[in-house]
């Protein structure tokens, strides 16, 4: 019999899941050693030949600060090292300051009236499977609780998941006025982080900049409340059945075949690189009839010790492929860690990540909105946007960035311009018919239905859709350090000098700036190839992307750039990383 809480391995046949069994031996480890100080106990056991030797120990956390609060910020989420150990990462998000952004989202839920139909203010506490998350989450209920909210604990769940606690409706449970989803997405280990939610979605930058700098006016409080010990009493109320509901009556809906097992014969491996989505091959795939044996990595372990919970990384699509044609599965499916990104793999073991999922869900989306736009991000590539004019779309093609690019497509639906879609080449990506959300399970839902539908009618699989996705001969991505702290003008000073380059002919042959530049400058040579240099979003670096139809295109591009930079002699910038290509 299959357990009934969070059963990830298809495998198992006993009651006691995975994760309880990690839990237990987190909690007892917690109990002897104190909080916080679990790393080591489990790098050694995973990594016995690792150098890692240190504990997190109280000397080793940082005292909160209104400085360290603000530098928590990345973009839209909060982000930081959680835990100690790792040589030249000290911690810098400690339970403390955990605790005054506990403090900072309640009071600005209030302050925006969010809670206006429930001034008390519930919040969910949803978390990844860090070894770091237990802690965290204790300290920012404390937090909500000081504020006179209330915290409610969603266990182990998924960032969508803790998007949809905000909008449930009365059959699927109370909508939380807010939730936060603990977690660092792909990053390594001993990283974590906070992503918020209400039911208008997730919170965008300034907010989060507000509540960073909210959360410092807490820090005497969190002294005083986080030295008391012991553990923040929460209701616990795990979120991820419901939402695990949600996604299979989509399938039944999306295939409509009048039965309730309609992936019955559609064998598909799921891999979630042991972060948290092993939940969609037990509790959305399985009870609808599909066969996920094959599947691999479904246990959750903070410790991410197979491969990186990232379906950007080469050796997690390899790593799945392999598992995919093993088990000679119709589909396979990579989650991230937090599921808010996916990929998919093909029947034949074809990669369908960045450009080719942004085809195949454009292909969707177009089939029931014909004629509608596509916001993509800034490093998309030439064929992908004629595939998407060939299917009668149009293809806007914005900055990075997700929120950029959901937020755009948000703002087009409000002036009347249909965009069903908005996807980054990185996997994030939402539909306007599921909440704006970046779902990276969703877009795995409407990618299986596709592929039944097409298997149903004696079609081939989804790489099919594929076919007339012209892909580049060649493509490359490098980073270009800037060593100053004004990073972002210096940037812009060399992408407005690197503008009138290609637009004096410099780049040969016949490079000429791309009509639409949101971001840096992209310059495109017909039917050869295009460049792209732009800021980083977050890092002091540029970052160079160049694709090529030609052979030998990428170097010859590259060394005509190296060229211009050591003309140009900018002195706080390093390109010598395109030199080495
Ligand atoms: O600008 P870059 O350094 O390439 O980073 C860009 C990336 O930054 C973050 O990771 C965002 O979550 C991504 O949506 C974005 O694509």
């Amino acid at each position: 019999m299959r357990a009934a809480a969070f059963a990830f391995c298809p495998q198992k046949t006993t009651e006691t899941t995975p994760f309880r069994v990690f839990e237990q031996r987190r909690r007892h480890h917690q109990q002897r050693i104190g909080r916080h100080f679990i790393t080591e106990f489990y790098r050694r056991k995973r990594r016995p030949s690792s150098s890692f030797s240190a504990l997190s120990s109280s000397s080793e956390m940082p005292k909160t600060t209104p400085e360290s609060l603000k530098r928590l910020q990345n973009g839209s989420d909060v982000r930081g090292v959680a835990l100690a150990g790792v040589e030249n990462e000290p911690i810098t998000i400690t339970p403390e300051s955990v605790f005054c952004l506990g403090c900072a989202f309640v009071d600005w839920l209030r302050e925006t009236e969010k809670c206006t139909n429930n001034p008390m203010c519930t919040v969910g506490i949803g978390r990844d499977p860090r070894l770091s998350g237990p802690s965290l989450k204790d300290a920012f209920a404390r937090g909500v609780q000081f504020k006179g909210g209330v915290a409610i604990d969603c266990e182990l769940s998924t960032t969508p998941a803790c998007f949809f606690a905000t909008v449930s409706n009365r059959e699927l449970g109370p909508a939380y006025e807010g939730c936060v989803m603990l977690t660092a997405s792909h990053l390594p280990f001993n990283r974590n982080g906070i992503k918020f939610f209400t039911k208008d979605g997730g919170l965008d930058k300034k907010d989060v900049g507000f509540m960073c700098e909210r959360a410092a006016e807490y820090i005497a409080e969190a002294e005083k409340e986080m030295a008391k010990g012991g553990e923040a009493k929460i209701e616990s109320r795990p979120y991820i059945d419901k939402y695990s509901s949600i996604l299979r009556d989509k399938i039944i809906k999306g295939i409509n075949d009048g039965t309730n097992e309609p992936l019955k014969g559609f064998k598909i491996v799921v891999d979630a690189g042991n972060g948290s989505g092993g939940f969609f091959a037990t509790k959305v795939l399985e009870p609808l009839g599909a066969d996920c044996t094959g599947s691999q990595f479904l246990d959750p372990d903070g410790m991410f010790p197979n491969h990186a919970p990232n379906p950007e990384e080469k050796e997690a699509m390899e790593s799945a492929t392999k598992a995919v044609l093993a088990s000679k599965a119709d589909l396979g499916i990579v989650f991230d860690t937090d599921v808010d990104r996916s990929a998919v793999i093909d029947s034949f073991g074809k990669e369908i990540n960045r450009n080719k999922l942004i085809a195949v869900l454009s292909h969707i989306a177009l089939q029931k909105e014909p004629g509608s736009t596509i916001v993509t991000d800034s490093v998309t590539s030439s064929g992908l946007k004629t595939f998407i004019e060939s299917k009668g779309g149009i293809h806007l093609r914005y900055m990075r960035g997700y929120k950029n690019v959901i937020n755009k497509g948000i703002e087009l639906n409000s002036k009347g311009i249909n965009a069903p879609l908005m996807i980054e080449t990185s996997g994030h990506g939402a539909m306007k018919e599921n909440y704006n959300l970046d779902d990276g399970a969703y877009l795995a839902v409407k990618i299986i239905i596709e592929a039944v539908k097409r298997k149903n009618a004696g079609g081939g699989g989804i790489g099919e859709i594929l076919e007339s996705l012209k892909e580049p001969l060649e493509s490359l991505e490098v980073r270009l350090k800037i060593a100053n702290p004004e990073f972002k003008k210096v940037g812009s000073d060399v992408i407005e000098q690197f503008k009138q380059a290609i637009e004096s002919g410099y780049f040969e042959p016949n490079f000429v700036c791309a009509k639409e530049n949101f971001e840096g400058i992209r310059a495109e040579s017909e039917a050869k190839g295009w460049f792209l240099l732009r800021s980083s979003l977050h890092d002091p670096v540029m970052v160079l992307n160049i694709e090529s139809d030609e052979e030998g295109g990428v170097k010859k591009y590259a060394e005509q750039i190296v060229k211009w930079f050591e003309e140009k002699k900018f002195a706080d910038v390093d390109a010598s990383a395109i030199a080495t290509i």
